[in-house]
């Protein structure tokens, strides 16, 4: 449904019933990653609101709003078998009418990795998460560990603003090969999608790495060379950042998150994986 009145009388009826709502937020092209985000959601409340809502606000003007793959009826059609009970489809001029001033901005955990290469990006995502937060009032909502930094970015917002939710991590689904599951994956030829299996590799080699008490610095860097290697570039980050507050690890003190963001062709794909370090 796309209109705010009837998403209302819907979700009051659930209330009504004593019902408990969990909310998986998406910009569709639903992939498996985004089925286990509404697997998890199943077992934590009685009814699943999904969202579909490809939002211009958290986009760059270079970047890719126009060319985002949109398939609402085949996404619809995977919610409904997968036992979503509500899908929630919002129009640009609805959410964003005329006169729309507001902006939702997190500091701190937005300070690096994605927050500095895309500027304006997470503003962006926490204006429309507070409004869908807002318009389906969930009792938990999830979001996966392939977007770190969001899931940080959108817990500190629940906590700071009193949200009342829970804000719930669900681990990264990946390919055979290790790669990431994407919506943007669909961009890569099938040459780009065979060399980007390096970049979970060189992710894992560095986490093993640094794991094993080796240099942080010399890890990272062999990490970017093995991407320069199989044809990635540019490489906007591969950094090793506090798991919690993502703030920069020049060794692994605390537990850490080993985070990368690169260009394979036109497509920026992004990964991490957690470090702990031995006690
Ligand atoms: N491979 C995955 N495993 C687990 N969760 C995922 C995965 N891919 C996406 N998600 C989660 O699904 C939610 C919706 O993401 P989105 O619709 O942007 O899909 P996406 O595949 O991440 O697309 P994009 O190509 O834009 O990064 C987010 O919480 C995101 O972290
Ligand atoms: C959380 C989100 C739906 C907000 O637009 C988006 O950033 C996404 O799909 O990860
Ligand atoms: N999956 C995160 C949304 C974005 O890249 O815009």
């Amino acid at each position: 449904m796309s209109d705010l009145q009837s998403l209302r009388a819907a979700i009051g009826s659930f209330r009504d019933d004593g019902l408990s709502i969990a909310l998986v937020p998406t910009m569709g092209a639903l992939h498996a990653g985004h089925m286990a985000l509404i697997e998890e959601a199943k077992r934590r409340a009685d009814r699943v609101v999904a969202s579909i809502f490809v939002n211009p606000r958290q986009f760059a003007p270079n970047e890719d709003l126009d060319a985002y793959p949109r398939k609402e009826k085949a996404d619809a059609a995977m919610l409904e078998e997968a036992g979503c009970a509500l899908l929630w489809l919002p129009d640009v001029a609805a959410m964003y009418p005329a006169g729309f001033a507001t902006n939702v901005s997190v500091s701190g955990v937005t300070d690096g990795l994605d927050g500095a290469a895309r500027p304006g990006h997470f503003d962006g995502v926490a204006t429309v998460v507070s409004k869908l937060f807002n318009q389906v009032r969930p009792d938990v909502a999830l979001f996966g560990e392939k977007d770190y930094q969001q899931l940080a970015v959108i817990r500190r917002m629940a906590i700071d603003l009193d949200m009342g939710l829970e804000v719930l991590g669900v681990p990264t689904q990946r390919e055979e090969d290790g790669l990431a599951l994407s919506s943007r994956n669909a961009y890569l030829s099938p040459e780009e999608r065979e060399a980007a299996r390096a970049l979970p590799r060189a992710l894992g080699d560095a986490a093993r790495a640094i794991a094993g008490g080796g240099d942080v610095a010399e890890a990272l860097a062999k990490a970017v060379a093995s991407l320069e290697k199989a044809g990635f570039g540019p490489i906007d980050y591969i950094s090793l950042n506090d798991a919690e507050t993502l703030a920069p690890m020049k060794t692994l003190a605390r537990p850490a998150r080993l985070l990368a963001a690169a260009r394979m062709g036109r497509t920026r794909l992004i990964d991490n994986l957690p470090i702990e370090p031995s006690q």
